[in-house]
């Protein structure tokens, strides 16, 4: 049985970035600004505080990443509240809360969105003409796991 999840023209963006990626992520939001304030913003503590600073959006603010900001992100993607995610995290530092970016980036391939996890697939999400029209995610069909005989 396939299911079919409508992404709205406006879409709710989660934008995410480790302390070594905020400067990257905040020069692409900025450069990005007019694209990114049609649509609606979602950030990690952070993350979110610097991107209103810079670009003067509003912006829902969850917890800082390491105190549960990850798992908050998640928890919408599984409740199908939220549409793309573009997530800068740093390749080069393991973080007490690897569990956590894990679990968030495992999320987003089980609900099918998009996910960017770095400027150049960034630039071509945000460039893509389905950021700006309603599109039709087909959700993986998990009805055999969900009948398993335990
Ligand atoms: O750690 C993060 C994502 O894993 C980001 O959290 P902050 O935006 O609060 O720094």
């Amino acid at each position: 049985m396939q299911t079919i999840k409508t992404l709205k023209a406006r879409k709710r963006i989660a934008l995410i970035a480790h302390d070594h990626k905020k400067a990257e992520l905040i020069e692409w939001a900025t450069y990005n600004k007019t694209v990114l304030s049609r649509h609606e913003l979602y950030a990690t503590g952070t993350t979110g505080k610097l991107i209103e600073e810079a670009l003067d959006v509003s912006v829902r603010k969850l917890l800082s990443g390491p105190l549960g900001g990850d798992q908050q992100i998640g928890a919408l993607v599984a409740e199908g509240a939220l549409d793309v995610i573009i997530f800068f995290w740093d390749p080069m530092e393991a973080l007490p809360h690897d569990p956590d970016i894990k679990a968030l980036l495992r999320l987003g391939v089980v609900w099918n969105i998009p996910v960017a996890c770095n400027r150049a697939s960034a630039d071509f999400l945000l460039t893509s003409p389905l950021m700006h029209q309603d599109y039709e995610v087909i959700l993986p069909d998990y009805t055999q796991y969900l009948q398993r005989k335990v």
